[in-house]
């Protein structure tokens, strides 16, 4: 079997719900969908880089699995020749089909075992999709000059003062690879954020149980499937572009990205739950201290100090789970990097 017009994207799209295993061969070496939205693209010569890139953990987050299409796209026709492990994966296909973020709970929430205390559509998706990261890993060398790295695609809900950004995972010693920030901003990626708790996001699974450099990236705003301007991704795709054929990592200098320490995370506790901003506040919105930033009625929130931020605010979703991450920039200076 083969994957018609290279089109991966199609294919995982046509058969959201399972697709029987396949084999296949492009130029630069040899390939097997694992289950729909899954391909793993091994190249002919060894590679001591381990690269997983996922899109559409969130079905109506387009824009990155069009991206990711054309990188796959380019391998099989033979345009872009394959230097490194490859595991790419479509995550969601049947809420991107519904255009939808999620259809009965949040994927991105459901990762490091998390699944097992939830019902619903997404729970086999993330075991499947650990299934899929673990096996992969587990096929690269333990030598430790072996890279992983795992760089999931996302677009976010609202617009952002910083239209696209990184969510960097909890690391318990504090220390921050040099080299993947410079990535970042080579990549016009304009902020990165530090998590200081463990969470159950992808990435984050990545990281805590593969020992990945694994992040969440936002590319800016979510837009339906023909409607996002790929330009917009220009950046990232060259250098993924020479990631893929090279194993490199373009860099730049740190000084352009703007670093943020995660204070806080909302958390929905309760039906009351209310955030007092605007409809269309914009991700990185600074508040003045003391201003009761959400409320219900069993909490309130208050700034903790004048220009702290707010990121990712949600309240439509469930009791217990993340409202919005609240943000104080840091100077990239105070970091320790490694
Ligand atoms: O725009 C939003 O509110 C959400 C965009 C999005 O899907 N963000 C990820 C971030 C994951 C992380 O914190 O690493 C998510 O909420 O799952
Ligand atoms: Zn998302």
């Amino acid at each position: 079997m083969t994957i018609l017009n290279h089109d991966f994207l199609a294919l995982t799209l046509a058969n959201p719900n399972a697709m029987a295993p396949f084999q296949l061969t492009f130029p630069s070496g040899t390939g097997v969908v694992e289950e729909t939205g899954i391909l793993r693209l091994e190249p002919t010569q060894t590679s001591r880089v381990s690269v997983v890139l996922s899109a559409g953990i969130h079905g109506n987050e387009t824009g990155p699995m069009e991206l990711i299409n054309q990188l796959v796209r380019d391998i099989l026709a033979g345009k872009l020749t394959l230097g490194v492990r490859l595991l790419v994966i479509i995550g969601h296909p049947v809420a991107a089909n519904a255009a939808t973020r999620f259809c009965d709970v949040n994927l991105n929430r459901l990762f490091s075992g998390a699944w097992r205390n939830y019902a619903g559509i997404e729970v086999q998706r993330a075991e499947r999709l650990e299934m899929a990261v673990n096996d992969f890993y587990a096929l690269s060398s333990t030598d430790s000059e072996h890279i992983r790295l795992h760089y999931d695609l996302h677009t976010a809900i609202r617009g952002s003062m910083h239209e696209k950004f990184v969510v960097h995972p909890f690391v318990e010693n504090a220390h921050y690879s040099k080299q993947q920030l410079a990535f970042f901003a080579a990549s016009e990626i304009e902020a990165v954020l530090l998590s200081h708790q463990p969470t159950t996001t992808f990435s984050y699974y990545s990281h805590s149980v593969h020992g990945a450099h694994a992040f969440t990236v936002e590319l800016g705003k979510v837009y339906p499937f023909g409607q996002n301007d790929l330009s917009c991704f220009a950046a990232l795709e060259k250098n993924l572009r020479q990631l893929l054929e090279k194993g490199s990592l373009a860099e730049s200098s740190l000084s352009s990205l703007c670093i943020f320490n995660v204070l806080d995370a909302l958390v929905k506790d309760d039906d009351s739950y209310e955030l007092n901003i605007d409809q269309d506040v914009k991700n990185f919105t600074q508040f003045t201290e003391g201003y009761p930033l959400a409320q219900s009625k069993k909490s309130v929130y208050r700034v903790k100090q004048t220009g702290d931020a707010i990121v990712f605010p949600n309240t439509n979703l469930p009791v217990g789970q993340r409202a919005g991450l609240v943000v104080r920039a840091i100077s990239v200076d105070a970091l320790s990097l490694i």
